[in-house]
């Protein structure tokens, strides 16, 4: 996938703030590999001074100290920024880092909803200035790359969105499903809350139990709709639903919707096969065939499976992504990719873990 990187290519700079969360350090485990990026920094809010090896035994082989945020001086040292931080903290930390020159990558869902009201319903927190959520480019590389060239500022989707959005937009866009029929029903593994510890983590809490939590109120519903309308004005509102299961990584989002037209298994297939040609990390399955998140865990890919049942009229769309890579990590380095003049794949082509 990368051998059209030149011998000579001059490397980037990146540095990443919030390097001792989940987000951080999946970062850090994806550019090692990247032939083009170099983690040149990595930053963290604490006063204590730290090692990030302190933090992570597993980088026991590097020595990187963690350094204190300082949007000038990071400016100066690296090309770009992987903010991968908590929600109401790029609200303040990332206009400066853009004030003071820096390309960013923004992992957080402060600057994703646009229309005004929405970030303080569903974050309950104040927004960033309007400026930059309007400067901010929504970054779901397979539906809007040729924007991100054009951006310097990435808002990277959320995990439940994009694995959603990348199965439901097909046929959105083909303005095939009933308005307000859209029912999305998500399971999330632990990693996609974050390196924090809460009652919910604890073993003796989430092992051998499944839990369904912020029911009709959760936060990337509004991501979800804001998206889709992008395709479909006419498509209303949706029901999702998230669940935490045992496991460590991985998303499945299984989407039911009802069609306007009656139509066949194979014509549905076409639809997908067809948005889907072009794109490397989107694999639909052949009809029959659906995924499990073990199939693409620690890999950037979204495999999606797809059904007709002609008796209630309605699809079943099951998307399947590791929230850390297509989640989080990987289309950030994505969007970083096309941002620095890149090939979008670049650096991210590996296999899942499989078993
Ligand atoms: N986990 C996932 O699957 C996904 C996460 N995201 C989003 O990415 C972001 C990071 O998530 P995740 O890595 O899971 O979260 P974690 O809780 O694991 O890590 C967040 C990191 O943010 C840093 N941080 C905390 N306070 C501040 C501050 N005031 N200034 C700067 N940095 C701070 C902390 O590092 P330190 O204390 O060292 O500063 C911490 O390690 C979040 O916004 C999340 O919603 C998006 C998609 C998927
Ligand atoms: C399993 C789990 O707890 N997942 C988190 C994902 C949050 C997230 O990624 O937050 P933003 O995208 O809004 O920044 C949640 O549901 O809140």
């Amino acid at each position: 996938m990368d051998s059209e990187i030149q011998e000579n290519q001059k490397k980037v700079k990146v540095g990443i703030v919030g390097a001792t969360g989940y987000g951080g350090v999946e970062l850090i485990r994806l550019l090692e590999g990247h032939p083009v990026f170099q983690v040149e920094a990595v930053y963290s809010s604490s006063k204590e001074q730290k090692e990030v090896r302190e933090e992570y035994p597993h980088l026991a082989h590097y020595n990187w100290l963690l350094e204190k945020i300082d949007p000038e001086e990071m400016a100066k040292s690296v090309d770009l920024v992987f903010t991968a931080t908590p929600s109401g903290i790029s609200t303040t930390l990332v206009p400066q880092l853009i004030e003071a020159g820096s390309r960013v990558v923004d992992l957080s869902g402060d600057f994703r909803l646009k229309e005004e009201g929405m970030y303080e319903k569903w974050y309950g927190k104040t927004p960033g200035p309007k400026k930059y959520i309007d400067e901010a480019t929504y970054g779901l590389v397979e539906w809007f790359s040729e924007e991100v060239k054009e951006s310097t500022f990435i808002s990277n989707p959320g995990c439940y969105p994009t694995a959603t959005l990348l199965g439901l937009i097909p046929v959105v866009k083909e303005r095939m499903i009933q308005p307000h029929s859209i029912i999305i029903d998500a399971k999330s593994g632990l990693s996609g809350a974050g390196r924090s510890l809460s009652r919910t983590a604890h073993y003796a809490e989430i092992n051998e139990n499944m839990k369904i939590y912020k029911v009709n109120k959760h936060q990337h519903i509004p991501e979800i709709e804001q998206t889709l309308h992008r395709f479909d004005d006419n498509i209303g509102h949706v029901t999702f639903n998230p669940h935490l299961v045992p496991m460590t990584r991985g998303i499945m989002s299984t989407i039911y919707a009802t069609v306007k037209d009656a139509m066949t298994c194979e014509e549905l297939y076409e639809v997908y096969k067809k948005a889907y040609e072009r794109s490397t990390f989107v694999r639909v399955r052949p009809l029959g065939e659906f995924p499990a998140t073990k199939e693409v865990s620690g890999s950037n890919y979204c495999d999606i499976g797809i059904d007709y049942d002609e008796r209630t009229n309605r699809v079943t769309i099951v998307s399947v992504i590791d929230n850390l890579v297509k989640g989080a990590a990987g289309q950030a380095i994505e969007n970083a990719n096309i941002l620095m003049g890149l090939k979008a794949e670049t650096g991210l082509g590996f296999l899942p873990m499989y078993p």
